[in-house]
């Protein structure tokens, strides 16, 4: 199948970005560029119903690559790894999430990456929305400094952050592009 194939869920899923994460209004975005629409998916994936389809979405679109852990950078990432773990653990397969802080922690064990350790371990990041790419390569630095060999990056919604993720020479999937969503 296609990895952004035509399914019920993404249908599904892509109904509900638009009805409840798109919103219309002037906004400032993390790289400080100015905006005229925003896309909040923390009102999506950590709703009853949207959670569970961007796990399922999310491992069908990355359904032919090899990976045993997902994560990102926090926060947006979160919850898209653990639907994920979620997804996976439904079926036939496992999944390890991580989160990587943004910055290291000064007490306890210190770790940027917390989870089941992710060193010699083929990650998968992942993203909610993507706009510069930055965040999701923040990301791959924090897990391959830490040991993990990083075989790609899967976005729910890709604003933009292909070209640096692929100029990076890194895989790069998203389950929806502007266009799906009405906003080009
Ligand atoms: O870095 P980009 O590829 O351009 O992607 C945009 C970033 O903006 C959002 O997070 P934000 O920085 O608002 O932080 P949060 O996840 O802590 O809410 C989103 O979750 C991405 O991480
Ligand atoms: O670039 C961003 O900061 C950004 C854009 C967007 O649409 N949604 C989001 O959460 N962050």
């Amino acid at each position: 199948m296609h990895p952004a194939a035509a399914t019920p869920d993404r249908h599904r899923l892509l109904e509900l970005v638009v009805d409840l994460a798109v919103v219309r209004g002037r906004v400032t975005l993390s790289s400080g560029r100015e905006a005229d629409w925003y896309v909040d998916m923390r009102r999506l994936t950590l709703h009853h119903e949207g959670a569970p389809l961007v796990g399922r979405v999310m491992r069908q679109l990355t359904g032919d690559l090899r990976y045993d852990v997902v994560g990102g950078l926090t926060l947006g990432a979160d919850p898209v790894a653990t639907a994920m773990l979620h997804a996976a653990a439904a079926g036939e397969g496992f999944l390890d999430a991580c989160v990587v802080r943004k910055a290291g922690k000064a007490h306890g064990l210190q770790r940027r990456i917390e989870g089941p350790d992710v060193e010699g371990r083929a990650v998968l990041v992942v993203e909610d929305v993507s706009t510069t790419g930055s965040s999701p390569l923040a990301a791959v630095e924090a897990l391959q400094e830490a040991g993990a060999e990083v075989i790609g990056v899967a976005v729910v919604v890709d604003r933009g952050g292909r070209a640096a993720v692929e100029a990076a020479g890194l895989e790069y999937r998203a389950a929806f592009e502007l266009a799906d969503l009405g906003l080009e």
